[in-house]
């Protein structure tokens, strides 16, 4: 398998995986409690007869007490998997257990496979009818033609939850954005397109009606099957379906139709294209040949015959993926959100623009991970990838706008900017904690220095920074960093401001600067100017310090505690503090504060206390409301200790200060963040699990990170380096684009200080 591409796979490998643990690729995860009787009693027998009464009562309250409203059923009865033809219902299941997950992975939304065993029209109609109780909204799959426009069209008509056959229409909406790009850049308009579909069953039917209803037209759309040509008056093999686009033309085969074309979209079976084929169609044609799993042409075979192509695949394992994966999770989303009745043609033009434009826009760097390679728009690059997080913000949000402008949404949303701020959080919790932060950088744009702009993580970074507008970023590197930003694709490099220290005209001032600063510590003039002009950590600081920008990021090149020793050699720590380093931990549904985990070794009882204070200030910057336990292995000296003052006296210092925030110590972690622990205390100040950990030093603080990073399900952001005269933070060495631009967004937001 996939012997030509990029991915390679053998069939036991693909057994393998499937067998592997518990067999297949879906479980059930209970969303409450199961622990104590008192559990059992509320989730079953005899609580849950309160839901029932209440149900039975008013239905739509079957939306808050359970979990039809975010369930949707995948169905098939096998009839037409993949392209691999009617192989039955049980085959299907190893593709509709697998588009259950791709549900949850990318949207959230829980999903669970039937499998149908029948080809009886009616018998599946009734079946599927039959459990609109249960669900939010009905999945069709891999169901051949024409029977799967009867079954939809019939279900649509008869149930009020959105029924959607995916090999139809989710296909037709990422092949249609597909569309939409690649004549943008061979500079085709739509309307004079010449396209050729070949195959004329569930996928083929709906795409070009997609395609028509987005501007080709129709008598320029030339539709086969596995007879040939639909044409004007053709008689065998056809149905009212391909009737609706058959057209008038002499051409009688796919390699007489084909002469010519702009763009050819197959949906039939692999092979069905031949490089003489290929040959005839007109300059930089586009060639969708999205079969599963194997296309009806590959992508290396077109290209050599015609290098000027634009070739779309269903496969992940080539460049531009059609594959109904970018579609359904994120469409669904959108309409259950707004309880939407059905999916409308609105709705899906809606899905097909957003995705079309999303691929257009710079491409984050989590998906150029996830696929090894970089993508900017372009003949390789004309749909975004399944991984883009992009998705999950912008498709489900356009479906529900185009619900509610249509008239099919029972439940508006009122307001738009937060519904698509959820959907961020829903899938990344990390998102939700950063909301504050995300929208003051916004509000107040700041100038930040990446003092590495030679590295590409750090220009990745700083692209995103300015082009979701929650700064302008300060480069500091060689003149080659535009070349890096254009190779990242940024169509104006020249626009970003770049200093390089080599021969910056603020070089003089800086050096007089830091000589003022260090003559007394042992530096001549000259070593001075050598530091500006050879260290960019010093050069960065010394910008923010003189005033040229607000803070910096930097770290990606050096350990941290010589990153550290070359800011001080700058700037000084704030008056009345002590820098300390925080690093926040995300997981579902907690969010944790640990502090000190990079700068003091072992902190003082006042230094402790300066390390609270400090925390707490951010924690309440990003909407939190804190809550202080200083740790130990100690529960109010139990066990007794030798090291144990530091952190007593601590408490001693917040006394004397009079602060407005509970804290309480020295205590476990457990007793911290545990109920069940705490109630051994009931003496305890604080009202509830603490969200801020002061550690008793450093070598605890780092390794409980660490390790939190390493082995649990939770996101870390930082360390964020607090107490500073000025907002600077270094990263981590290891820091993707995303966490230093994090990191920016803290210290634009003033959140990190
Ligand atoms: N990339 C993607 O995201 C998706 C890809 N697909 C792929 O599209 C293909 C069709 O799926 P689907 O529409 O669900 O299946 P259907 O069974 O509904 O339709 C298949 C169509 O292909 C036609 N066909 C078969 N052989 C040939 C041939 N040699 N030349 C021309 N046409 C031929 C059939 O013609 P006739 O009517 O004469 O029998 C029929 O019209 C599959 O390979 C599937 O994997 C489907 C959905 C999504
Ligand atoms: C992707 C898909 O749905 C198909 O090939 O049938
Ligand atoms: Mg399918």
């Amino acid at each position: 398998m996939a012997d030509k591409s990029n991915v390679e796979f053998s069939e036991r490998e693909a057994l393998f995986f499937h067998s592997t643990g518990r067999p297949g690729k879906i479980e059930i995860i209970a969303s409450k409690p199961m622990a104590t009787q008192r559990d059992l009693s509320l989730a079953y027998s005899p609580g849950v007869a309160v839901p029932v009464r209440a149900i039975a009562e008013d239905p739509a309250t079957a939306y808050d007490y359970t979990a039809k409203g975010n369930l949707v059923a995948v169905i098939s009865n096998g009839t037409a998997i993949l392209g691999l033809g009617n192989l039955g219902a049980l085959a299907s299941k190893p593709v509709m257990e697998g588009k259950a997950v791709l549900f949850k992975r990318f949207a959230d939304v829980d999903s669970i496979d039937i499998e149908l065993k029948t080809e009886d029209v009616d018998k599946f109609i009734d079946a599927v009818e039959l459990m609109e109780p249960t669900f939010g909204g009905i999945n069709l799959e891999d169901i051949k033609a024409p029977e799967c426009f009867i079954i939809e069209q019939t279900l649509k008509e008869r149930m009020n939850i959105p029924v959607f056959h995916d090999d139809q229409h989710g296909t037709a909406i990422i092949a249609a954005a597909g569309v939409i790009n690649a004549a943008m850049l061979t500079g085709r308009d739509l309307k004079d397109m010449k396209v050729v579909v070949n195959g004329a069953g569930a996928a083929s039917i709906s795409c070009t009606e997609l395609i028509k209803a987005i501007g080709v037209q129709n008598d320029n759309v030339i539709m086969c099957d596995s007879k040939g040509v639909i044409y004007q008056g053709r008689s065998e093999g056809m149905n009212q379906w391909k009737s609706a686009h058959a057209v008038k033309t002499d051409a009688r085969t796919l390699a007489e139709a084909i002469k010519g074309a702009d763009v050819f979209l197959g949906l039939s079976v692999a092979g069905a294209v031949s490089q003489d084929m290929v040959k005839e169609m007109a300059g930089k044609p586009i060639i969708f040949a999205m079969a599963n799993p194997d296309p009806e042409i590959t992508p290396p075979d077109v290209l050599e015959v015609r290098p000027d192509a634009i070739v779309a695949t269903g496969r992940s394992d080539y460049p531009n993926q059609v594959n109904n994966v970018l579609g359904f999770p994120f469409i669904f989303r959108g309409a259950l959100d707004v309880r939407a009745t059905g999916i409308n043609e609105a709705m899906k033009v809606a899905a097909a623009q957003a995705i079309a434009e999303l691929a257009r826009e710079q491409v984050p760097e989590e998906v150029a991970k996830a696929y090894g390679r970089s993508h900017s728009f372009g003949p390789d690059y004309i749909i975004p990838a399944p991984f883009d997080p992009r998705l999950m913000e912008v498709v489900p949000a356009a479906v529900a706008q185009a619900a509610m402008e249509t008239g099919v949404a029972q439940k508006p949303i009122a307001d738009m900017a937060a519904y698509r701020q959820s959907l961020k959080g829903r899938l990344n919790p990390t998102t939700s904690v950063l909301t504050t932060a995300y929208e003051v950088a916004k509000a107040n744009p700041k100038r930040v220095v990446f003092a590495e702009a030679e590295e590409e993580v750090v220009l990745r970074a700083a692209i995103q920074f300015r082009d979701l507008g929650y700064g302008i970023p300060v480069l500091v590197g060689r003149h080659e960093v535009y070349d890096k930003l254009q190779a990242l694709g940024v169509r104006d490099p020249q626009s970003f401001e770049l200093h390089n220290s080599v021969n910056s005209p603020l070089v003089p001032d800086m050096a007089d600067r830091l000589y003022e600063r260090l003559q007394r510590r042992g530096h001549l003039r000259r070593d001075c100017e050598r530091m500006v002009n050879r260290d960019r950590n010093i050069f960065g600081a010394l910008l923010v310090s003189m005033g040229h920008a607000d803070a910096m990021i930097t770290g990606v090149t050096r350990p941290f505690a010589q990153t550290l020793r070359e800011v001080k050699r700058v700037m000084d720590p704030a008056v009345d503090r002590t820098p300390f380093g925080i690093h926040i931990m995300v997981s579902k549904d907690k969010t944790v504060f640990l502090a000190d985990t990079t700068v003091n070794e072992r902190p003082s009882a006042h230094e402790l206390a300066d390390i609270a204070e400090g925390t707490v200030a951010v924690a309440r910057r990003m909407g939190h409301d804190p809550r202080v336990a200083f740790l130990s292995y100690s529960n109010f000296g139990n066990p007794p200790g030798g090291h144990l003052e530091n952190v007593r006296d601590a408490l001693k210092v917040l006394d004397s200060r009079d602060v407005d925030f509970e804290y309480e110590g020295e205590m476990t972690a457990d007793a911290a963040l545990n109920p069940t622990v705490m109630k051994n205390y009931p003496f305890s100040r604080l009202s509830g699990p603490a969200n801020v950990l002061v550690m008793p030093g450093l070598q605890s603080a780092n390794i409980s990170a660490k390790l939190l990073r390493e082995l649990g399900g939770t996101t870390m952001i930082g360390p964020m380096l607090v107490g500073m005269e000025k907002s600077v933070q270094i990263a981590t060495m290891a820091s993707n684009a995303s966490e230093l631009l994090t990191l920016a967004v803290l210290a634009s937001a003033g959140v990190a200080i």
